[in-house]
């Protein structure tokens, strides 16, 4: 079997963290675990730093002070190992749907055949069979996302870092991308770190969740949609 499948996911520890850009602070002093194998989803308004969280995780952002650890190893840069989502379309626009998904295991050094393989059955889970030679431009915005859910998971990272990855959908197309998102969880073991302004996404999809809100950083493992609003 070409799968890469089994790979368990990294835990992630923050230790007196602080984030900004060019001297200005967005975060500071931020403490946090992130379970191995969790879907940790951080909402916040606009402006709270919920991207800048997810690029430090990712490794695009070095802290100015403190550390983020991944698997008890400090972030220095970005890895395959931590795949990501965006909001904005990401593909490569002249690269069909399957030569984007196969991206990530070129990168690896993975044969063509087995490759294709990987591709091919990732490209079918997401519902995608039959669109493998469309290019980008030829597809709708949901399955666009749909080619970079499945170009994330097919190197079987050990962390999916997703920003507002539906956050430009339609409402029904959003529910649709939510299901299919937990259907696709199943099978993977990475941890998933997903950041949304939606609250109510949030409580569909995360294990816990973090609130960037008025009084700092919050966690719940159990939360009311009341209580994340009130964080807000
Ligand atoms: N590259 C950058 N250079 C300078 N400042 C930045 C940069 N990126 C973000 N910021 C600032 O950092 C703060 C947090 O931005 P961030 O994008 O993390 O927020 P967010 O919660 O993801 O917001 P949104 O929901 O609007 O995407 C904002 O004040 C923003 O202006």
């Amino acid at each position: 079997m070409t799968l890469l499948t089994g790979r368990a996911g990294v835990g992630f520890t923050l230790e007196g963290v602080g984030l900004g850009y060019g001297g200005n602070a967005v975060l500071r002093n931020i403490d946090l675990e992130i379970e191995p194998g969790e879907v940790l989803v951080v909402v916040g308004a606009s402006g709270s730093g919920k991207s800048t969280l997810l690029r430090a995780l990712a490794g695009l952002l070095p802290p100015y002070e403190g550390r983020i650890l991944a698997g008890g190893a400090e972030v220095r840069g970005p890895s395959p190992e931590r795949a990501m989502v965006f909001q904005d379309d990401a593909l490569l626009p002249w690269r069909t749907v399957l030569r984007n998904v196969e991206l990530p295991l070129g990168i690896r050094g993975m044969d063509k055949a087995a490759r294709r393989a990987a591709a091919s059955e990732w490209i079918e889970r997401v519902g995608l069979a039959g669109y493998e030679n469309r290019l980008p431009r030829e597809l709708s915005g949901g399955m666009r996302q749909r080619v970079q859910l499945a170009r994330a998971l097919v190197g079987a990272p050990r962390a999916v870092l997703m920003d507002e990855p539906f956050g430009a959908l339609d409402a029904q197309t959003r529910a649709e991308m939510q299901r299919l998102l937990l259907d696709v969880l199943e099978r993977t073991e990475a941890t998933v770190v997903f950041v949304t302004h939606d609250v109510d996404e949030a409580l569909l999809l995360g294990h816990r969740i973090v609130v960037l809100g008025r009084t700092g950083l919050r966690v719940f493992g159990d939360a009311t949609r009341e209580q994340i609003v009130k964080e807000l």
